[in-house]
């Protein structure tokens, strides 16, 4: 395809776009570095030669005329050669997001409206985002779970155009050529994964390149990351999902994951080069299988600026809203006993951050670990299980069962009387209507007006351990409810009387932005527990009065960003008081004497808001 605009006056050499712009960025950064010359340069390169046929060429001039849409002034289409190659009409953001709303809702399936969405993506970036920051509730769970877990199931067929990096173990040589190769010059943040334990879908090899892109739309649109800072890679490390391997389409490698000491070798190859080639760049990791989630996290930590989303995201979110719950609840913190269904990376990751939480009220660590009973598929995790325990179940493995072991999870509830259920086994209606009558038996037997607290996290919703409908109608209304992907409002009629009950989503978008734009902004050499576990303060203090009214345990979704901004606030604070903050002493001086509402200000001037 030719171009049909002289290089000279092409709008990404121009510093006319009215799209405010992160400070963070470099005056002079190309605005429309697209990912077709990414094709092109991994099209010349031998690197590619064996990989699946690129996309065709995104017309430059589409790519660079879009970023305003339809919203460029006559002289500016006059002065860029633009004067007919777009309709003559001129609008601003809200009619061109009217338009996109509704060939959103006008397509049939989640998938489809997902696709128009990458493809605007693609085409308009500042058209998407003012999207999804102005309409989170209904376009998120489009870009995020619960659709993008249908969309990584079928990524190789989905597929039109590159949107992230793709490392294979037999281009481990190249990490670094990789790695510069990407067409945006200094990514902030990365996510990244190896697609080994994707929400709860286990291994779904590079296909699990969807995590890292919804997540990276997230920091977007919840924390303001300028796009061209975001950077999402896929480590492909070979696969053990079968019905990958045999499809003709997958994009991966066509072998069977390598062992473990292999993958982690890879691992430290990726995170030397990363630190080298993107030295100001915070890693996240994101959906790898526990024992090497807890295993890179310990491992790069304290060497890089890096955090584990399943293991501390999730914690916090899930510690924030467990505040928020117990104020509810009518149970006071000290008498609250917690089961956890669920002991993989997430599971055991919220257990130690409520852990934490009880230590800082004063509780000795064994003291608060005593209020958890962990189960697995094997029953409840104790010390003579008699079975190999994972190396990161340990901590919780149950000493008080007089060598019983307890099966199944009523076995479990009945032996514990627990006051609150949480879920994170990637299984479907684990919750059954037993237990969580059993929950609601247990928490009404201490007394009038308790209230049970119910978390069914596991994403997407096919994973779901149990409705919010189910929760509502098997507690008689009273549970304080949160799952990981959103649920609808639920609405009971009782004669010409509604009632209706409003779902939480315990979900960690409301934490992972704030911690990686804290981080960056707040130049963090490394992530500390501190900065994590202020998150989850940060996150419980940001309800407003309506959503306190409402019962809810965290801000509506509507709210993410203005949560985010708060938690990246208290991220920063903590990053500074741990030391890690590589920021000039004089500029932290300045914050204190003038506080928070400064510090508020400085973050929200470095956040990308698109408007055209
Ligand atoms: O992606 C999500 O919605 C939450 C999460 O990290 C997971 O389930 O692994
Ligand atoms: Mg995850």
């Amino acid at each position: 395809m030719k171009l049909l605009i002289p290089r000279h006056s092409r709008p990404n050499s121009s510093r006319s776009s009215r799209v405010m712009r992160s400070r963070l960025l470099p005056a002079a950064l190309p605005t429309s570095a697209s990912f077709s010359s990414l094709s092109s340069r991994l099209r010349d390169m031998s690197l590619s030669a064996s990989s699946s046929p690129l996309p065709p060429q995104l017309p430059s001039l589409f790519a660079n005329g879009s970023r305003q849409g339809l919203s460029f002034t006559p002289e500016q289409r006059v002065s860029k050669n633009l004067t007919g190659l777009i309709p003559h009409v001129m609008e601003g953001a809200d009619k061109q997001c009217e338009r996109a709303l509704k060939m959103i809702r006008s397509r049939q399936t989640n998938i489809d409206r997902y696709l128009y969405l990458s493809t605007l993506k693609g085409q308009n970036v500042d058209l998407f985002y003012r999207l999804l920051i102005d309409h989170a509730k209904e376009l998120m769970p489009l870009v995020y779970t619960p659709t993008i877990g249908d969309v990584c199931l079928q990524y190789s067929t989905l597929y039109t155009r590159p949107e992230a990096l793709y490392i294979s173990i037999k281009q481990r040589k190249s990490m670094r050529t990789i790695l510069k190769n990407w067409p945006y010059p200094n990514p902030e943040i990365c996510v990244v994964t190896d697609g080994s334990r994707i929400l709860g879908l286990g291994d779904l090899g590079v296909n699990g390149v969807g995590i890292p892109i919804g997540k990276l739309s997230l920091y977007t649109a919840a924390a303001g990351i300028h796009p061209e800072r975001t950077l999402p890679i896929v480590l492909d490390c070979g696969t053990a999902n079968e019905t990958n391997l045999k499809d003709p389409l997958y994009l991966g490698l066509r072998s069977k994951r390598i062992p473990v000491p292999e993958q982690q070798e890879f691992m430290d190859e990726f995170m030397e080069a990363a630190a080298e080639v993107f030295p100001n760049m915070v890693v996240q990791f994101e959906d790898f299988e526990s024992e090497k989630a807890f295993n890179y996290l310990d491992r790069y930590r304290s060497k890089y600026k890096c955090f584990n989303d399943d293991i501390q995201g999730t914690g916090a979110v899930v510690l924030a809203g467990y505040i928020g719950a117990v104020n509810l609840s009518g149970v006071p913190v000290e008498e609250q006993r917690l089961v956890f269904m669920g002991a993989g990376s997430a599971g055991v990751g919220v257990a130690k951050q409520l852990v934490e939480y009880y230590t800082k009220r004063g509780l000795s660590e064994q003291a608060a670990k005593d209020k958890f009973w962990l189960v697995d598929t094997k029953g409840l995790v104790t010390k003579d299980r008699g079975d190999k325990l994972a190396e990161h179940k340990k901590y919780f493995a149950r000493t008080d069962n007089n060598s019983h072991q307890f099966r199944t999870l009523e076995e479990v509830i009945e032996y514990v009387k627990p006051t609150a259920l949480v879920g994170l086994t990637a299984t479907f209606g684990v919750f059954t209507e037993s237990v969580v009558r059993a929950l609601k038996a247990s928490v009404d037997a201490g007394g009038l007006g308790r209230r049970p607290i119910l978390f069914p996290l596991s994403n997407p919703l096919t994973k779901a351990e149990c409705t919010f409908e189910q929760a509502i109608n098997w507690t008689e209304g009273t549970v304080l409810f949160a799952s990981g992907s959103p649920f609808a409002n639920y609405t009971v009629k009782a004669g010409d009387h509604a009632v209706t009950y409003y779902p939480n989503q315990g979900n960690n978008v409301y934490v992972f932005p704030g911690i990686g734009l804290g981080a960056i902004l707040a130049k963090a050499s490394r992530v500390t527990d501190n900065m994590i576990y202020t998150s989850a303060a940060a996150l419980a203090g940001a309800l407003n009065a309506d959503e306190i009214h409402k019962g809810l345990i965290y801000p509506r979704i509507e709210r993410v960003r203005d949560a985010s901004i708060i938690v990246a606030r208290e991220v920063m604070k903590a990053a500074r008081r741990d030391g890690v903050s590589m920021l000039p002493e004089a500029q932290w001086v300045e914050w204190e004497e003038w506080g928070d509402p400064a510090l508020t200000k400085f973050i929200k001037e470095h956040v990308y808001d698109p408007v055209f």
